[in-house]
């Protein structure tokens, strides 16, 4: 049984200086959200290469380099780009702008991946899949040579889950009750620890890509403990495919911040 241990990472300062790659703003100027997730996708396509193998992501900020990305090739400032969606609703996206697909059986090195995420720790170690898309982004971006993720600073984070948002698990839905309880009782000594089904807007069990369902895990204070045991844990209960922590994965951050400029991290 886990040893209750605090989270004991802090966000304080974690980040280099950054070059300004906007024009200069006013202070009073900020940038929204959105603005931000389209800076940092924008800069990210600049990392893509012609002829590479790319894994695309998936979420509105992954949306924006998709976006980018098809504007890059109709230019022709990048040609023999081939990409490899992550999820069927950025496998749509990509045929719409007109990004040649193939998958990773035929492609099973990938260049490159670029996408978004729900948090990010101070050692890069990420929670992915509040969308749903957890266990094929996990597959493609585990595959890449190079995994780039991009956010806004909002995603930043102390500890996984640190949020207070969910980090979520897909599991198998044969039995999901009891898969539930089986995680439930893995982090019974955690406190503020609770796990429910995701349901959709007509309260029914939400299904990923796969057909699976999802189990949102919520911690109080963030995951604590070595996230590397955690995980274990997690994989080994019969019934889980996979979680949304992605660790030690991301070999690159670009970080958009309010104010327009950049941060870019490279492990
Ligand atoms: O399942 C969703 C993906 O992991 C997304 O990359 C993640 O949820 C971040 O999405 P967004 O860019 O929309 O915040």
């Amino acid at each position: 049984m886990r040893t209750p241990m605090a989270c004991t990472q802090t966000l304080s300062n974690p980040l280099p200086s950054s070059p300004h790659l906007l024009p200069h703003k006013p202070d009073s100027i900020q940038l929204t959200q959105e603005e931000m997730k389209r800076v940092a996708a924008y800069r990210a396509a600049d990392m893509v290469g012609s002829g590479m193998v790319v894994g695309l992501g998936t979420g509105s900020t992954a949306a924006h380099f998709i976006d980018r990305l098809a504007e890059l090739m109709l230019n022709g400032s990048l040609t023999g780009i081939i990409g490899i969606p992550t999820s069927l609703q950025t496998e749509k996206h990509a045929i719409k702008a007109g990004i040649p697909l193939s998958t990773l059986d035929s492609h099973p090195i990938v260049d490159i991946s670029i996408d978004g995420a729900d948090e990010v720790d101070p050692k890069y170690n990420l929670v992915k899949g509040r969308g749903g898309s957890l266990f094929r982004e996990k597959m493609i971006e585990g595959a890449s040579r190079k995994f780039v993720v991009i956010v806004d600073e909002t995603k930043m984070v102390g500890c996984l889950g640190g949020s207070g948002l969910s980090v979520p698990v897909e599991i198998v839905p044969f039995s999901w009750n009891y898969t539930l309880l089986k995680i439930q009782k893995l982090f019974e000594n955690e406190i503020g620890f609770s796990a429910r089904l995701r349901v959709d807007q007509d309260n029914k069990p939400f299904k990923t890509d796969n057909e699976n369902y999802i189990i949102e895990m919520f911690f109080e204070k963030g995951v604590s403990g070595d996230l590397n045991e955690v995980s274990d844990k997690l994989l080994r209960l019969t019934g889980v495919i996979e979680h949304g922590m992605f660790l030690n994965m991301a070999t690159n951050v670009v970080m958009a911040k309010k104010d327009g400029s950049l941060v870019i991290l490279n492990k």
